[in-house]
């Protein structure tokens, strides 16, 4: 079996090389020719698998992409075409939320403004949404959630309107699918009338896809003296992006929300697994066989710990500023796809031991710390 994987997804040897011989290619670069007598494809989020791209592949029976997003798939065309096709669902959802999380704490602290007692509004409350939700809630944070498809089909009581939600909240985070036409589109659901029409002072997280908002506008808006705290890690024409913007964004980052070493390696583990029930065989290989031990792995709290260390703990694991740092010094001279090869090492929460008192363990468990004794 000839397998050709995305140069840039860990472990793909190690998972797969028992099913045949497994070559590398260029995401962005990827020629309808190399497909020729390829039998398994695997990609992520930069290759645009569609009919051109196919033209050529004579025995492709299996494409996975190992992403959540998969607006990049031209998924009935493979429906059309008898290819087996999977993608990754949920495999970086911690990564995204950890995050936003750590955004916010960022934010806070330099706008010395507290984040418990503050309004989040979540936009798309699926994997990562819900993830997140659970983490605000226990820093004392309200949440107000805006799913109009989830409220439709009875899985959401608590659904608030966009319109309204902008309105009630003190940070916005978008965590919605590219959908790019119909009732429920996302592209530019983040419209020039909408941003407008935001209240002074507002957050905005974007860790969905860059399309979501619509750049241009906010660039001239914020041009015009917007007061509003961007935190943007997705852009609209990635990697060519509007870089006229950076100017304005409190925390910019080369879209790695998402890439933890424990967020790209499950979605490879979650193609191996999906290539196995294809095969009717049993996947035996698992994650923890290959993840390496982290440079910290556990930490004691003293009894005058507080709430307020919990921003420290969350920027020891994952300080978002360090992301915004590398994109400002590099991204003239390295290019946005060079910083995304080139990603450190980062890792979840949970590989961090917590050891402390109960009552201090408690929150930490919940924003996804190792607390177990
Ligand atoms: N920046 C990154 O590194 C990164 C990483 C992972 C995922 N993503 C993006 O985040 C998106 C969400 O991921 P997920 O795992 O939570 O997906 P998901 O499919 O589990 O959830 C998406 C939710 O958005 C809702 N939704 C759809 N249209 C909506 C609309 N118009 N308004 C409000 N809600 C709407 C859906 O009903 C669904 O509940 C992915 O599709 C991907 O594009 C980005
Ligand atoms: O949809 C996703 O899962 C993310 O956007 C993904 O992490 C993007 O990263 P890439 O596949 O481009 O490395």
């Amino acid at each position: 079996m000839k397998i050709l994987a995305d140069q840039n997804m860990p472990l793909v040897e190690q998972y797969f090389a028992d099913f045949g011989e497994v070559t590398r290619f260029d995401g962005r670069n990827l020629s309808p020719q190399e497909l020729v007598d390829v039998d398994v494809l695997l990609t992520r989020s930069v290759t645009k698998v569609n009919s051109s791209l196919l033209a050529q592949a004579n025995k492709l029976s299996f494409v996975g992409t190992a992403t959540i997003g998969v607006d990049h798939i031209d998924t009935q065309l493979l429906e059309n075409k008898g290819i087996a096709f999977s993608s990754a669902p949920g495999c970086n959802a911690i990564a995204v939320a950890e995050y936003v999380i750590s955004s916010l704490f960022a934010l806070s602290q330099e706008n010395a403004k507290p984040l418990s007692g503050q309004t989040i509004g979540i936009v798309g409350v699926g994997n990562i949404g819900s993830c997140l939700a659970k983490k605000l809630k226990a820093l004392n944070v309200d949440v107000l959630l805006c799913d109009p498809i989830k409220h439709e089909q009875g899985l959401l009581a608590e659904h608030v309107a966009l319109d309204e939600l902008l309105e009630r909240v003190d940070a916005v985070s978008f965590h919605v699918p590219l959908i790019k036409s119909g009732e429920h589109k996302t592209l530019h659901l983040m419209d020039e009338k909408r941003l407008s029409a935001l209240k002074p002072g507002l957050t905005v997280i974007n860790a969905s896809r860059g399309e979501v908002i619509n750049n241009q506008a906010l660039l001239t808006l914020m041009e015009q003296g917007a007061d509003l705290d961007l935190v943007l890690d997705v852009w609209e024409n990635e990697p060519n992006i509007l870089t006229s913007l950076l100017d304005h964004v409190r925390y910019a980052s080369v879209h790695i929300a998402g890439h933890t070493l424990e967020g790209k390696a499950r979605g490879t583990q979650m193609l191996y697994h999906a290539l196995c029930n294809l095969k009717e065989v049993t996947g035996e290989k698992s994650l923890a066989d290959f993840l390496p031990t982290p440079a910290i792995t556990s930490i004691t709290l003293e009894p005058s710990f507080t709430e307020a260390d919990i921003a420290r703990l969350v920027h020891l694991i994952y300080d978002v500023r360090r992301d915004d740092g590398i994109l400002l010094r590099n991204l003239a001279n390295d290019g946005f796809d060079s910083l995304r090869k080139n990603y450190p090492v980062r890792r979840e929460f949970s590989t961090l031991k917590v050891h402390g008192s109960k009552e201090q363990l408690n929150s930490l468990a919940q924003l996804g710390f190792n607390t177990a004794n």
